[in-house]
């Protein structure tokens, strides 16, 4: 039965099912209702004929007793009479019959027991209903309270004048069950079978409908799923019928889809992804388009600006080119390029032309000291004397520095030339008033003249330039033109500053070394260090001769560091020799002590050689502390911090001011020879050197007079407060193995 059931749905459809329940359903209503109308109808014909039999027994039982009888109580003869016609009635067709009067007690009774006793008390409302509408009434009842439920029905009784008397109660059952019996046996039997198909439809019903519904509801829950693009789970129903079958497929189509969406949900992603970089790539490049198409509207700007400006500034180019932009002067090119033409002119004119070169005394100092700003001024205002001095004719240059040059053409003479280069030296004797200070500079002149000196203009520049600096050497403030003597000279110069070359590497450089003493006791208070060079092509050349040109051609640095190296040396040599050499002076150029890194070049030879500090004293001229006295204070002050002694040498020629004396930390101060060579005869000489010692002495500096030769010199220094003397009287310079032997000796100072 149950796989039955199992498999119906299987093969049956959810539709095809429900009509074929509805089929029966309906047939067996039909069948039903048929077989109710038949037993309603039989029903209905047992109550007729029993009502019809009831009416001929109220005929035949009103025979029974007279016009005006009464059933109560009834007369024995008509109670006979009615017994006979029931009991009659009861044998003949079976029927139980009982008749009862108006109060309701049974007058005649088939079953003789119930006579006399009261109708029950169930019957009563019927009883009334009959009495009052004087009709049958058929009911469902009990005779005795015990009995089985009864078909009666009970009918009022009239006598013959039609007045009621009673009733007649009659159970028609038997005829109701010979008329119904079929009818409802087959109403039973139908309505048991259709009970029983509905029961086992219904089951069918719920076996198959449960399933199908529930996977329909899975599967349509699936798809609502599905269509509201909500995450897909499997329908999941087992099985092997179309639900099952149609889950399967649409788990499958899931699955597809769920890739598929994955897959396109991964592609979106990717093409979200791709599109929002391709917009940020697209919002980078219009910003950079943005930004460079404003840079290029800026540079086409700044293009038209600049074009607009071209002209001007090619012609301010020239400008520069051709002109010193601090002087407006012509520069060191347009003066070459006009010195050449002139020359050339010259020389086809066969007139006279002069180069003048004119350099600024005391103006490096002046700049140093100063600053350039002033320095600016100073060279602006000598440009314009320069130009208000000379013919408008006469060209002006500034070809470099503190450098002015001047083309004279078409002279008389030579001594037109000297003429105008006296003007030149004339007009820089006026003080330059720069910010309300007067300043005082002198110049340099030199002159060559051509074609004469030269037709060639390089060569011109070069006379010039030695003739200027001949003016220079001269004393400043002057001018000298160019002769073959001078020629000579510059020549000279040239090929010492080419030996000067191979000197070093040669070893053409020895010291010499000049003793010290006290101008106490006369013992050696140290030596000083003197350069000398024995060229083998020149012979023995002066350090007054060669350090000029060697500080002019910066080889000075190099011989200078050597000097320093060497004389340390000696010193420490002559130390382990057992020797008190005293202290060691050794000449400092301007050139090295400008510098950089000088100092640390002193300590590191004092650390190389073994030297103390504060047995090696630096000479420095007072010159070339006044070139730039705040940067020799301060360069004084470092090297005083090695432990290093500072002599100022040539002291008195080099118009230091004495407030700068205070402040240069000098430990000693040298009176320069030329007070000394005349200090017993000139009172002047003399007067000085008094007065350097005494301001020496003021400001605890110790003095040391150089240049001594006479026993005269010695007295009258003699009376001075020196500490040491030096000069040829007491020693030449000697090589360092003579020193070892001057060391030893005690040099006695003779008393003036
Ligand atoms: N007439 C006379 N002269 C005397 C007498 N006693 C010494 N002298 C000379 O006077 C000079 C003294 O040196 P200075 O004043 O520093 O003057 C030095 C110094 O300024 C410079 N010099 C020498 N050696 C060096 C050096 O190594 N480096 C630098 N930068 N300059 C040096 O050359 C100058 C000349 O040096 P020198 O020719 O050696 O000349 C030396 C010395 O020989 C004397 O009694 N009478």
């Amino acid at each position: 039965m149950f796989s039955l059931v199992r498999w119906l749905p299987q093969r049956v459809g959810t539709r095809l099912l429900a009509v074929v329940i509805f089929a029966i359903g309906a047939s067996l209503a039909l069948a039903l209702l048929a077989a109710w109308l038949v037993y309603r109808d039989a029903q209905n014909a047992s109550r007729v004929l029993a009502q019809q039999a009831a009416e001929n027994l109220v005929v035949q039982v009103a025979a029974q007793f007279g016009e005006d009888d009464d059933l109560d109580p009834p007369r024995p003869f008509e109670r006979y009479n009615l017994q006979r016609t029931l009991d009659y009635a009861h044998q003949a067709k079976g029927r139980d019959i009982r008749v009862f009067n108006l109060n309701e007690r049974i007058v005649v009774d088939t079953d003789h027991e119930d006579i006399g006793t009261p109708v029950p008390t169930a019957w009563h409302g019927y009883i009334s209903a009959a009495m009052r509408d004087g009709a049958p009434v058929f009911f469902s009842g009990r005779i005795a309270a015990a009995g089985d439920v009864r078909q009666l029905f009970i009918t009022p009784l009239h006598n013959r004048t039609g007045r009621l008397v009673g009733g007649l109660a009659m159970d028609y059952t038997h005829l109701a069950d010979e008329l119904t019996g079929t009818a409802r046996k087959t109403l039973l039997i139908l309505s048991a079978a259709g009970a029983f198909v509905l029961a086992l439809t219904l089951l069918f019903g719920l076996a198959t409908v449960r399933p199908i519904a529930l996977a329909v509801r899975r599967l349509h829950g699936a798809t609502r799923a599905l269509a509201a693009g909500r995450p897909l789970r499997p329908v999941a129903i087992e099985g092997h019928d179309e639900f099952a079958g149609l889950a399967r497929a649409f788990d499958d189509m899931s699955t597809q889809l769920t890739r598929s969406r994955m897959t396109l949900e991964e592609e979106v992603a990717e093409r979200r992804a791709a599109q929002i970089a391709l917009e940020e790539a697209n919002a980078r490049l219009e910003e950079r388009v943005t930004e460079r198409t404003a840079a290029l509207q800026s540079a086409n700007r700044q293009l038209e600006i600049e074009l607009a400006n071209g002209k001007e500034m090619a012609r301010q180019l020239e400008q520069l080119a051709r002109f010193d932009s601090l002087t407006g002067l012509p520069n060191r090119a347009m003066f070459l390029a006009c010195l050449d033409v002139a020359v050339k002119r010259a020389i086809r004119m066969g007139t006279l032309g002069a180069l003048m070169f004119i350099d600024l005394d005391r103006f490096k100092s002046i700049n140093d000291s100063l600053g350039h700003a002033t320095g600016d001024q100073v060279l602006r205002q000598a440009a314009q004397r320069l130009s208000g001095t000379l013919r408008s004719c006469d060209m002006v240059s500034r070809i470099g520095g503190d450098e002015f040059t001047v083309i004279l053409e078409e002279l008389g003479g030579e001594n037109a030339a000297r003429a105008v280069a006296g003007k030149v030296v004339a007009a820089f004797l006026a003080p330059f008033n720069i910010d309300g200070k007067e300043l005082f500079l002198s110049s340099s002149v030199g002159l060559a003249l051509f074609p004469k000196d030269s037709a060639e203009p390089g060569e011109l520049m070069k006379q010039a330039d030695f003739a200027m600096y001949e003016a220079k050497t001269g004393g400043r403030n002057r001018f000298a033109l160019h002769s073959e003597h001078m020629a000579q000279e510059a020549n000279q110069r040239l090929v010492m500053e080419t030996a000067l070359r191979h000197a070093m590497e040669r070893n053409e450089f020895y010291l010499a070394y000049q003793i010290r003493v006290s101008a106490t006791d006369g013992t050696p208070t140290g030596t000083e260090a003197l350069l000398r060079w024995r060229s083998p092509e020149l012979g023995d050349i002066t350090p007054a001769e060669f350090i000029p040109v060697a500080e002019h051609s910066g080889q000075i640095i190099e011989i200078g560091r050597w000097v320093l190296q060497q004389a340390c040396r000696q010193h420490s040599i002559w130390r382990a020799q057992g020797l008190q050499p005293g202290l060691m002076a050794v000449n400092i150029s301007v050139v090295q002590f400008r510098q950089a890194g000088f100092v640390e070049q002193v300590a590191a030879i004092l650390a190389e050689t073994g030297m103390k500090a504060h047995d090696l004293e630096l000479e420095l001229t007072e010159s070339m502390l006044m070139a730039n006295p705040e940067n020799a204070v301060m360069m004084m002050h470092a090297l005083r911090a090695l432990g290093v002694g500072l002599a100022i040498d040539d002291f008195g020629t080099g118009y230091s001011s004495l407030s700068y004396l205070k402040r240069f930390p000098a430990s000693r101060i040298k009176i320069d020879q030329s007070f000394v060579r005349d200090i017993d005869i000139n009172q002047e000489d003399a007067a000085i050197a008094a007065a350097i010692v005494a301001l020496a002495r003021s400001l605890n500096i110790e003095v040391t007079a150089e240049g001594i030769e006479t026993d005269e010199q010695l007295a009258h220094l003699n009376r001075l407060d020196c500490a040491d003397y030096q000069g040829y009287y007491f020693a030449q310079p000697l090589t360092a193995e003579d020193i070892r032997f001057a060391l030893d000796a005690t040099l006695v100072v003779q008393p003036g």
